[in-house]
């Protein structure tokens, strides 16, 4: 996709970005790993009718790039990585969802979450840009100021080009999430949400997403990112699923322990980096989830953009 952007396109600045391509309104979603960002995202875009970009998948595509050419993310290596995203074609493709419950969890049936697929040069890394390599170096090749502007112009192209998803009358504005979308990507960003939880929480969701993965792998059922994930688990059911989640942990499987220090690991370098570290812009609007629902985070975010667009709010009643 970056490819074909144009320089001048690459020149422009986001507030003149979003006009050029006829983006009216566009919701920055950013916070810590596993707080929910990309499955609330996709699950606001499908109900507004917007599009939906998930920024993190393009720091992992660059990641994987790095991995493959054995490009160093250290001293001297992080040129190499941004040349090879600037010369890579990322795209990101969404399906509307289905409104169904997730696989073996309650509270869902209202909600459709739609699936994404992440083409790298026309391939299908979907799967592979989430393995446990690629999330132990994401953070530092993201840490670069090379690879971040590469990025940066991935993420404004894809924005302005993301299909909107057939649904409301409120469609054409694009939904974003990541770390840096509200303070760098999209500092005039109609709305401007902070997801936050838990880090336990945090945790106990991502093996619970990981463990559905599992299941459907040896069931034999494709798992795009959606189709299993694990929304709509309060904390009450996702904290009692603790000590279950740790004894029944798979030999050579990820522990909950294991998962919570990654993710500890990970949020220490996207906080303490250099350039556009994880923060809270000042007109952020900041939902902690660990004791909500999916579904209220989802109608909350929902009901905030229609009041902002000027359209009565939807889901009080519910
Ligand atoms: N309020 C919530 N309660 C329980 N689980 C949730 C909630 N919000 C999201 N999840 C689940 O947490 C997991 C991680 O969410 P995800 O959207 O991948 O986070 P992020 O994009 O921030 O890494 C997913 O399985 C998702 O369905
Ligand atoms: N806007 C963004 C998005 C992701 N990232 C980086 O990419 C990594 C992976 O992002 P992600 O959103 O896929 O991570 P999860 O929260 O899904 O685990 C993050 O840990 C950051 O290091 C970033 O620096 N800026």
């Amino acid at each position: 996709m970056l490819g074909r952007a144009s320089s001048v396109l690459r020149r422009t600045p986001a507030s003149a970005w979003r006009r050029l391509l006829r983006r009216d309104f566009t919701i920055a979603i950013d916070g810590p790993a596993a707080s929910g960002k990309s499955s609330t995202a996709r699950a606001v875009a499908q109900e507004l009718g917007f599009g939906y970009i998930d920024s993190g998948s393009i720091y992992r595509c660059a990641t994987l790039l790095a991995l493959r050419k054995g490009a160093e993310a250290g001293a001297g290596g992080h040129e190499d990585i941004a040349g090879l995203v600037k010369s890579a074609s990322i795209d990101i493709r969404t399906r509307p969802g289905l409104q169904r419950p997730a696989p073996g969890v309650t509270g869902t049936g209202r909600i459709a979450v739609p699936d994404v697929q992440v083409l790298l040069d026309g391939e299908d890394v979907t799967r592979e840009i989430r393995t446990p390599e690629v999330n132990r170096l994401v953070a530092a090749i993201a840490g670069d100021s090379s690879v971040r502007e590469a990025v940066l112009h991935i993420q404004r192209s894809l924005a302005g080009a993301a299909e909107t998803m057939p649904a409301a009358a409120t469609s054409g504005g694009v939904v974003m999430d990541g770390r840096d979308i509200g303070t760098t990507v999209f500092p005039d960003a109609e709305l401007k949400i902070y997801l936050d939880a838990s880090a336990m929480a945090r945790a106990i969701r991502r093996w619970d997403e990981m463990s559905s993965q599992v299941s459907e792998a040896k069931a034999g059922v494709p798992s795009p990112r959606g189709a299993g994930s694990g929304c709509g688990q309060d904390q009450d059911q996702s904290e009692s699923g603790s000590e279950s989640a740790v004894d029944r942990t798979p030999a050579g499987y990820p522990s909950v322990e294991d998962i919570a220090r990654e993710l500890e690991q990970r949020d220490y370098a996207d906080i303490n980096r250099k350039h556009s570290p994880l923060r809270i812009a000042p007109d952020a609007i900041v939902i902690d989830n660990t004791s909500m629902t999916f579904e209220r985070q989802v109608y909350t975010i929902v009901d905030l953009a229609r009041e902002r667009m000027g359209l009565p709010r939807k889901y009080d009643d519910v």
